[in-house]
């Protein structure tokens, strides 16, 4: 399309919470769109192709709609103009706009195929045509629509070629009907030039009435600082016991992975690469945060023993990206969501088979997080890091206690991996934090010196 789309596109990408390449200077930026639907409002789609000056390049799918005039209600949502032929059009992100959500779903009911886009539905019936999507506002790395309390549409932004995990995990589980996911009803693949199609979007079926395990955490973590001298076991809000849970969730999601999908016994290679792997990515990130330089030494030994002391571990496929923010609990328990690994990895990478104790690594990380987060404010309050500190280390270990109940293994063990695990996570949240949210880099930088001085 034109020359006007792309500028309006790169002066605005680099502002959207999903887009990757923030920090990174782009060379050049190309796009072809096609339309979603022709009728008011017009709904295009774009493949828009960022090149970096380092020479790497990704691609993001954009969808825009069209207005003759602007339209003051779709104001936080307008892009900019693009002159036509004989008339201004006025661009507006078409995931904020309503009208414009409708033909994700009309599409998937009849198995359409739109330019390169062919739609998949997994279960027509429940997926509700004709309604118009609500945008999640949550902080995310792609974007997603509600429609109606009944699904919800996860558009993929950064398009690489193959199936993305979220999809091929949730379409596998379906066959143990594991009560805790929300089944998959349907996924848009989208053709890639000389290259597997790509996973464009999901639905899913809308868990309702859920909280977030991150909302639920930090309302107990803040229930313990209002209160002076109880211990976290005799607050009202404990969250013990929900940990627990979640542990024997997690266990039961893993097993029934580990039944659906390919698994094997890790050997000394793997341990032997798994250790390289942290310590390139260690190395990476040190170019983004200079503040991890005074923990290299310690991160090294800790990834060294990885090497050293190969343990008895199962590889199999697992979440890859497991956070408080990413489990929902409901009346009956909780769901675990987004199976699709961390948004920075390369697909091929998050789709290899792993330990599930990566999966244990991270909702333990995201126990310091939520302990730690309000600190964040007050960082030399001795009293309240007494309390993160007290909070964090009864629910990691209620934690460890439901997923050893559930699964017949103590996840949380003296586990050299476990602790490599928490490390790398902890290195690839700095960057992450660096470049999202600076002001909480002190977080993951803060469990770094705890990690490396007990190894
Ligand atoms: N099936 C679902 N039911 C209810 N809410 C959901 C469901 N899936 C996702 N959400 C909500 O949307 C948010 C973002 O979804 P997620 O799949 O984690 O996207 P992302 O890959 O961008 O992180 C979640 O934190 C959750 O609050
Ligand atoms: O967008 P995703 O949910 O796939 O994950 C990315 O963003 C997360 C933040 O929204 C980030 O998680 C980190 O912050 C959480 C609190 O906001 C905390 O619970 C997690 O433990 C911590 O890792 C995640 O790492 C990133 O991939």
């Amino acid at each position: 399309m034109s020359t006007a789309l792309t500028e309006l596109l790169r002066d605005w990408m680099p502002h959207q919470r999903w887009f990757g390449g923030k920090g990174r200077e782009w060379a050049e930026v190309t796009e072809e769109g096609f339309f979603l639907s022709r009728t008011e409002p017009v709904v295009s789609v774009h493949r828009v192709r960022v090149g970096y000056t380092d020479g790497a390049t990704e691609t993001y799918l954009v969808p825009l709609s069209w207005r003759a005039h602007p339209e003051e209600e779709l104001s936080s949502a307008f892009i900019g103009a693009v002159p036509g032929a004989d008339r201004e059009n006025y661009a507006y992100d078409a995931m904020r706009d309503r009208d414009a959500t409708v033909p994700w779903l009309t599409h998937l009911v009849a198995a359409s195929t739109v330019g390169p886009m062919h739609f998949h539905p997994a279960g027509v019936a429940s997926i509700p045509d004709g309604a118009p999507g609500d945008i999640v506002s949550t902080e995310q790395s792609n974007t997603s629509l509600v429609y109606g309390q009944d699904a919800i549409f996860k558009l993929f932004r950064r398009l690489e070629p193959g199936l993305n995990p979220d999809v091929e995990i949730h379409d596998a589980l379906r066959r143990t009907e594991n009560k805790h996911i929300a089944p998959l009803l349907g996924h848009i693949e989208i053709d890639e030039p000389g290259a597997e199609p790509a996973t464009a979007a999901m639905l899913q079926t809308f868990v309702r009435g859920a909280s977030d395990g991150w909302r639920l955490a930090t309302a107990s973590v803040r229930d313990l600082y209002a209160e002076g001298d109880l211990h976290a076991d005799e607050v009202g809000g404990d969250f013990a016991a929900d940990s627990e849970r979640l542990g024997a969730a997690t266990a039961s999601v893993h097993a029934d992975l580990a039944q659906v999908l390919p698994s094997e016994p890790a050997d000394r290679e793997w341990f032997g690469a798994t250790a390289q792997a942290m310590a390139a990515r260690l190395e990476q990130a040190l170019a983004v945060v200079p503040q991890l330089e005074e923990h290299l030494a310690g991160l090294r030994a800790v990834y060294a023993r990885v090497a050293d002391s190969p343990e008895t571990v199962l590889r199999q496929r697992v979440h890859g990206d497991l956070h408080l923010g990413q489990v929902l609990r409901t009346a009956t328990g909780w769901v675990v969501l987004d199976f699709e690994g961390e948004p920075a990895r390369p697909l091929a990478e998050r789709r290899q088979l792993d330990s599930p104790l990566r999966d244990v690594a991270g909702m333990l990380r995201s126990f310091d997080y939520a302990a730690r987060h309000m600190l964040v404010e007050q960082p030399g309050d001795p009293q309240r890091a007494y309390r993160a500190q007290e909070w964090a280390v009864r629910n990691r270990g209620a934690f460890c206690t439901g997923y050893s109940a559930a699964s017949g293994m103590d996840p949380c063990g003296d586990s050299p991996l476990l602790r490599a695990f928490e490390a790398d996570k902890a290195v690839y949240e700095c960057v992450y934090e660096a470049r999202n949210r600076p002001h909480w880099l002190m977080i993951p930088l803060h469990s770094l010196s705890r990690l490396t001085a007990e190894a």
